[in-house]
């Protein structure tokens, strides 16, 4: 009997592009496991590179969750677009999301296109949401992604159909991602599975709640910085400040809610989420602060550490 070799051991990044509302953060927490980046029915609640990081006997995956690529409009628009151009050269395989049940539109085409002048890492054509559409929608959905191509410049590494929802070929595209990563050692410890910071983690969860709460309303215009993390001496409590930014002052009662209701119930939300996630137990002190059309200014853009 031979003794097969054992296969080296690879590492490396991918980042996840696609239109807003692609699946990408799904996709993250559904080969992460755990709950990292935010999800949102609202498009471009992913406000930086969060990563999340797979740890495989054969395999260490480092997941960088990009923003969606998309036409600026705003200035923080145009910092999110720096961002994902900066990550796009720095990794080492990219997986491109497109929902089986949408059709490919100018969108798609100006990613592709973005794709083939930021990056020459190969990209896997990843085409998410496959519960939502019939057996023969999804073959269409595989074919129209071949039309891509031409804008992509080069052929796709692969094409997989996948539903981060229904739990069908996660493992499947995990393997394939694991496949084509460069030979090397792990990047990080066992055990880590992200390195956002822990205010930044904080602060994405407080978002998340607050547009849970507020999604009709207020979707886009909802900035969260935490001020303090303070320990207190007699319990492993920790005290958090936290600010929640919206840019008009007609804007704070909605957050605030009857006899500041909404906020209390924004407060209870990212608690939970915050306590159950990061493993600590915090005093959450909410605030609302009016961050006038923080979204255009730069140096309000900078205060948030955007
Ligand atoms: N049915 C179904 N819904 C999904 C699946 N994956 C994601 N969704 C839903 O699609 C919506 C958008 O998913 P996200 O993961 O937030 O999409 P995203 O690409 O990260 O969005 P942005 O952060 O806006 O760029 C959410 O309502 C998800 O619940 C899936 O496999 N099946």
């Amino acid at each position: 009997m031979t003794a097969h070799p054992t296969p080296p051991h690879r590492s490396g990044f991918i980042s996840f592009v696609g239109r807003p509302n692609a699946g990408k953060s799904t996709l993250t927490n559904a080969l992460v496991g755990e709950k990292i980046a935010i999800i949102s029915d609202k498009p471009q609640t992913t406000r930086r590179a969060i990563r999340g990081i797979v740890n495989r006997d054969d395999a260490q995956i480092v997941i960088v969750d990009t923003p969606g690529v998309h036409r600026p409009r705003t200035l923080l628009g145009e910092r999110l677009n720096d961002v994902v151009t900066h990550t796009l050269a720095e990794v080492d395989l990219i997986g491109f999301c497109l929902p089986a049940n949408e059709k490919i539109g100018p969108g798609d085409r100006y990613i592709a296109r973005s794709l083939r002048d930021s990056t020459k890492a190969p990209v896997i054509a990843i085409v998410t949401k496959t519960d939502l559409g019939k057996p023969k929608q999804i073959a269409e959905a595989l074919l129209r992604v071949q039309t891509l191509q031409e804008d992509l410049g080069r052929e796709f590494a692969e094409i997989i159909p996948v539903s981060a929802a229904a739990d069908f070929q996660v493992d499947t595209l995990c393997s394939i991602i694991a496949g084509r990563l460069p030979e090397g050692p792990k990047l990080f410890l066992d055990g880590e599975r992200t390195d956002e910071s822990q205010q930044s983690l904080i602060e994405e969860f407080i978002r998340e709640a607050a547009l849970e709460e507020a999604r009709e309303e207020l979707p886009h215009s909802i900035a969260v910085s935490v001020s303090e993390m303070l320990p207190r001496d007699d319990s492993d409590v920790i005290d958090v400040h936290a600010t929640l930014y919206v840019e008009r002052s007609s804007q704070k009662p909605i957050l605030l809610g009857h006899r500041g209701s909404r906020i209390k119930h924004i407060g209870t939300t990212a608690r939970k989420q915050i306590e159950s996630r990061l493993n600590m137990r915090i005093y959450l002190h909410l605030h609302i602060s009016v961050l006038a059309e923080w979204q255009r200014d730069p140096k309000k853009i900078d205060r948030l550490g955007l």
